[in-house]
This record gives C-alpha cells, sequence and structure tokens, in this order.
C-alpha cells in the first residue's frame, strides 16, 4: 500500500468528522502514549490470513458472515454474553455452510466495537441538552453531564475489553467450544415450540450423520474442532487506532493491531480525510460502508485510494441502502466498479438503511425490510453475474426484543421487554437464525442440483 504512517497531527489537521471533544489534550498524550506500549492485540499474519480468505470471497468461491453488536460495552463483557454472540455467530455459519453449501469466512462485530457515529451532537431529555453517547469508548451512556463527558481514560479501558473479549473467543474457538460436533448444545436452550428450532435441529441431526461418516472417512480431529474466527469494528476513533498501528516485524510494513479487520463508517470515508489517511496506511482488509447517496465516482476513487495496488482481498464493500432503495441504488456502483476492473467482496448490511422510530418512541428496525434488502442484494447480483458475496448484521445472542417481526412476529408493543441496546437495534438470537435459513436458500438458489435441505425441511411447517 502507497502511504507510510502519516504522523497523529498530520492526522488531525486534514478533515475529520464524528471525533471526541476531549478537554484536556495532556491526558489524551498520556492515554495513547500508554496504548502504544501495550502489546498488539491481533498480530498481522492474522490480518494477511483474513485478507486472503477475502479474495476467495472476492472471487466467488466462500461467504463473509459478519456480526455482532451495533456498540460493545464495558458492562457485557462476561463469558456469557460473548458466549451467547459466539454461538449464533457459528451457529448461523453452519446453516450458511451447510444448507448454503459455502465456506464461511466468520468475522465478529467483537473485541473493539465501542465507538460510536451520531446523527446528533446533543441529546435533549426533558429540556435538558447533554452530550449524545458515543460509545463506552468515549463517554457512558448514563443522562448525567458526568457521565456524557469524553474522557480520553476509556481508550485504555476499550483496549482491555476488547483484550479480554479477545481472549475468550480465542479460547473457544480452538479450544473445544466450535466443535462440530457440539452443535446440538449450542442452542440447547432455545426457546422451545420455535419454527427456527425445529430447522435448526433438522440441520444439526444432518449435519451429526455426515459428520459421523466423515471420522469414518479419516476426517482429521482438528478440522473439526476449530474455526477461524476474526474481530472486526469500525476504525473511528482516530486516537485509538493510530495508537494501535504497529509495523509488523516480519515484513516491516504496518497494521491496525486493534482488530484483524477494520473499516470506515457511511459518516467518514470522505476522499482527502483522516479516516482514508489512516486506513490507506495499514495492510489489514478494510471495509467501506456505502449508503444510498454513494456514486460510483465515489466507490472508485474510494478503492483506489484505500487499495492502489489492488491486493486481493484488500477491499469489501459493506453496502447499507436499505431495502426501498438497493434494487435502484446498488447496480450502478457494481457496475462501476466491476468496470474498473476490480475484483471487491460486496456485503450487504440490511440494517442501517432500515432503521426507525416506532410510536412509542424506540428506535427500531423490521426484520421483513431487513429481509427485503438481502433479497434485493442477491437479486441484483443475480442480476449483473456477480458474487453476493456477504452480509454484515447487528445481532446478539440475547433473547433481546429490539427488531420487530420475525419468527415469533415481535410487534412494537414487545419492544420495552427487553430492549437492551445502547444504540442500534440488533436480531435476536432467533431472528438471526432465521436469516441465516433465509440467506442458505438465497444462496443455494439454482447452485444444488439434489433436492436442497430447504425442500427437505419445508414439512416442518415454518
Ligand atoms: O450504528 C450507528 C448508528 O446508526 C449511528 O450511530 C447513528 O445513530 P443515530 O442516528 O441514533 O445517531
Ligand atoms: C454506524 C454504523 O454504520 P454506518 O456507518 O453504515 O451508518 C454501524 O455499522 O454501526
Ligand atoms: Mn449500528
Amino acid at each position: 500500500m502507497a502511504d507510510s504512517v502519516p504522523s497523529l497531527e498530520e492526522l488531525h489537521a486534514l478533515p475529520k468528522v464524528q471525533q471526541p471533544t476531549y478537554d484536556d489534550p495532556a491526558e489524551v498524550e498520556r492515554v495513547t502514549d500508554q496504548l502504544r506500549h501495550l502489546p498488539p492485540l491481533v498480530f498481522a499474519g492474522e490480518c494477511d490470513e483474513l485478507r486472503e480468505k477475502l479474495a476467495e470471497v472476492a472471487q466467488g468461491r466462500a461467504f463473509l458472515l459478519q456480526g455482532g453488536d451495533c456498540a460493545e460495552t464495558f458492562d457485557t463483557v462476561t463469558g456469557d454474553n460473548v458466549k451467547g454472540k459466539l454461538r449464533v455467530l457459528l451457529s448461523m455459519a453452519v446453516v450458511m455452510t451447510y444448507a448454503g453449501q459455502v465456506p464461511v469466512v466468520k468475522v465478529g462485530r467483537i473485541a473493539g466495537q465501542y465507538a460510536k457515529p451520531r446523527s446528533k451532537d446533543l441529546e435533549t431529555r426533558g429540556g435538558v441538552s447533554l452530550p449524545a453517547y458515543r460509545g463506552d469508548a468515549v463517554n457512558g451512556f448514563d443522562f448525567t453531564p458526568k457521565a456524557r463527558r469524553h474522557d480520553p481514560e476509556r481508550l485504555l479501558r476499550i483496549y482491555n475489553a476488547s483484550s479480554a473479549t479477545l481472549n475468550l473467543v480465542r479460547a473457544f474457538v480452538k479450544g473445544g467450544f466450535a466443535d462440530l460436533r457440539s452443535i446440538h448444545s449450542w442452542n440447547a436452550d432455545f426457546v422451545r415450540n420455535s419454527n427456527v428450532e425445529n430447522r435448526y435441529e433438522a440441520l444439526a441431526d444432518e449435519i451429526e450423520r455426515a459428520l459421523a461418516f466423515m471420522v469414518t472417512c479419516g476426517v482429521s480431529d482438528q478440522t473439526l474442532s476449530e474455526v477461524d474466527f476474526y474481530a472486526s469494528h469500525e476504525a473511528l476513533l482516530l486516537d485509538y487506532e493510530h495508537a494501535m498501528t504497529r509495523i509488523d516485524s516480519r515484513s516491516q510494513l504496518p497494521y491496525d493491531t486493534s482488530g484483524h479487520m477494520v473499516w470506515i463508517g457511511e459518516r467518514t470515508r470522505q476522499l482527502g480525510g483522516a479516516h482514508v489517511k489512516l486506513l490507506a496506511s495499514v495492510q489489514n482488509p478494510i471495509g467501506i460502508k456505502l449508503g444510498p447517496t454513494s456514486t460510483p465516482e465515489d466507490a472508485i476513487a474510494l478503492a483506489d485510494a484505500l487499495d492502489p495496488d489492488r491486493i486481493p482481498g484488500r477491499i469489501t464493500f459493506i453496502t447499507r441502502m436499505g431495502a426501498a432503495n438497493v434494487r435502484e441504488k446498488l447496480p450502478p456502483l457494481v457496475k462501476g466498479i466491476e468496470a474498473s476492473g476490480r475484483k471487491v467482496v460486496w456485503v450487504c448490511d440490511p440494517m442501517h438503511g432500515n432503521t426507525f422510530e416506532a410510536a412509542n418512541g424506540y428506535k427500531t428496525r423490521s426484520y421483513s425490510d431487513v429481509v427485503e434488502e438481502l433479497n434485493g442484494f442477491f437479486d441484483v447480483h443475480d442480476e449483473l453475474g456477480t458474487w453476493p458475496g456477504g452480509v454484515h448484521i447487528e445481532l446478539t445472542g440475547d433473547d433481546v426484543t429490539e427488531c420487530v417481526g420475525g419468527a415469533f412476529q415481535l410487534g412494537e408493543a414487545d419492544l420495552a421487554n427487553r430492549y437492551e441496546t445502547t444504540c442500534d437495534p440488533r436480531l435476536n438470537r432467533n431472528q438471526s437464525l432465521e436469516l441465516a435459513f433465509m440467506v442458505a436458500e438465497r444462496l443455494s438458489d439454482g447452485r444444488i442440483k439434489r433436492p436442497t435441505l430447504i425442500d427437505e425441511f419445508r414439512h416442518l411447517d415454518f
């Protein structure tokens, strides 16, 4: 990649948006100095490995599942919470791999997703205005002046929280939890009688039979017991991401070691801006969010700025058009990039273009809009002959009530029951698994000649 890492001063001199306003620069410097001396959270070789897997996705030989919280919080860095997110992601991946018949690259919005861009700088309640909550990396969720102060010390806390999370994720995925032979137990405490559960259990039974056969044939134990799982987040806070950027001792090249994959958000992807400049200088695979106002020229210019050498797997475009826009807005972008000769990963984020406020004031999304955008995404790629490379989902392993619809037909009145997100509404575990079946169905459409598993499940009445 072309650029060397800019100094922090150079970065801050560039146009930048969505940054904290700290009141004591000396405090920020003390914190970033400490961060610079702490060990990297990820190893450069792992970032390369993920980039190579994403290159396979770009070629249409694999599919990306990227998912997790909108905003991780310090309070939810617990064993149960991390396990819950991991098991829903692993279950989704199994459904997509087996029913969709495609290898799935697994990436969490996890171990670093602590900073949020916001539409408004201030939040007003009962006539009182305070700084908006910008994620635990910046300030606290409580509506008090003390909590809402932008506190640089929090950057050290996100380092520690990310480190604890990643440590557990690594232990789970390499230490036996992800063993394919225990897929039944990942969802052992499903809500009984759910149609999603029936489908999952039927699929798990079939996989168990297939695994028994593979073991008999001599497939190695390690293949079944370990998975590769990667961490990603939005690289929003320039001070933090810059402090976590290190030179790889093997290659002498810079990597942002705060996560394996980092992405640039819809609000911070200005050409010539600080975020693009910083991420252009590191070797990690990079995501770029593209909303409905993006033009093909924007997409091409961003790809050129971030990937002048056209390194396979480097660029993932995460499109978030909204269900009503995707069929009109996505094709010009895909055509433009294809015409430029690039092979990128195209991922659908069916969440961020479909947010609305329910009558009772909750920020929510409808499961049917999510499915509608995904269907539009698959249809567009079918028509253009390009590969629909993956999905990017805000989800949780808990049975929260934040998005309406889905198998249990959650209504707006149900939102109050378990609305726990501090930012955007997430799919709960059942909605997430239901979505995985929908995606698997689209992936296997017309590609698998034998009667599909989905056909076999039809009698289950879902
Ligand atoms: O994921 C993030 C949100 O979409 C973003 O922070 C904007 O949310 P807001 O409109 O509530 O500020
Ligand atoms: C803020 C987010 O998305 P976007 O940049 O697409 O709005 C997000 O992914 O949480
Ligand atoms: Mn979000």
